[in-house]
């Protein structure tokens, strides 16, 4: 049996990427631009014959939102949903619910950069107690430690195993599987799938609301290293506008 495709999708736009702050694991809802791109999502869907089997999203409305409006619109409402919290986006710390031109004006480029997007430097911990900490969220019950910040390498280990122990399952069963998920947990499966170094994932971003599809081989490596947005345009404008967050 030939494999079945992965389809990475990030949220549409979410209310505080619409009021540049820096989000993580706070559940804000998607704005109604970010509706917009999650239906635009799902009749590329459609329109490329890309039919999701089965869909995994994080616990955060953002994506679990997206991946509803897109599949509504896909006429694919009935598939199997797993939830699962190695989707969620990274953990950003102390940083979350902070302005992120603030930020990189109080703080400067340099340092700006080393927690938005280097591999192994996570933000400061947030207080447990803080407003927009997640710890004693009943979502998160589970989880021997709820974190109080995350660098994009605690990502890749808690997402990447999961990907590898429980996801591949269904690709290999040759199922389209739709990833609704978040730019930071993305950027780790991205990371992984294309061999990307800790240094030149520094320089990827990925856009909202635009599905990203990689055929795998029987390796479960990239036949089309990369991926292939299918609305190429889009992405790119996407990408570089994601990447100039925290211009004013
Ligand atoms: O704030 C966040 O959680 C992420 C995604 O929106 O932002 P960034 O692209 O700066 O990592």
């Amino acid at each position: 049996m030939s494999n079945g495709t992965l389809i990475l999708m990030r949220h549409g736009e979410s209310e505080w990427n619409a009021s540049n702050q820096f989000t993580g694991w706070v559940d804000v809802a998607l704005t109604e631009k970010g509706k917009a791109e999650a239906e635009r999502g799902g009749e590329l869907l459609v329109e490329h014959d890309l039919l999701p089997d089965v869909v995994y999203t994080s616990l955060l409305r953002r994506a679990i939102t997206t991946a509803h409006i897109a599949l509504d619109r896909a006429d694919r409402l009935w598939i199997p949903v797993i939830r699962d919290w190695r989707l969620n986006e990274r953990h950003y710390g102390a940083l979350q619910g902070l302005n992120k031109a603030e930020t990189k004006e109080k703080f400067g480029d340099e340092q700006f950069m080393l927690w938005r997007r280097s591999y192994d430097t996570p933000p400061p911990a947030i207080e447990p107690d803080a407003e927009y900490s997640q710890v004693g969220d009943a979502r998160y019950a589970d989880l021997a430690e709820v974190p109080l910040t995350e660098c994009l390498k605690d990502v890749v280990d808690r997402f990447i195993p999961y990907y590898l122990e429980t996801i591949v399952a269904d690709v290999k069963a040759g199922k389209n599987v739709l990833l609704a998920a978040h730019g930071n947990s993305l950027r780790a499966l991205v990371k992984h799938l294309d061999g990307i170094s800790d240094d030149d994932i520094a320089g990827l971003n990925i856009p909202t609301g635009n599905p990203l599809r990689y055929d795998l081989d029987d390796d479960l490596k990239p036949l089309n290293p990369g991926g292939t947005y299918l609305d190429p345009e889009a992405a790119a404008a996407g990408a570089a506008a994601v990447a100039a967050q925290g211009q004013k």
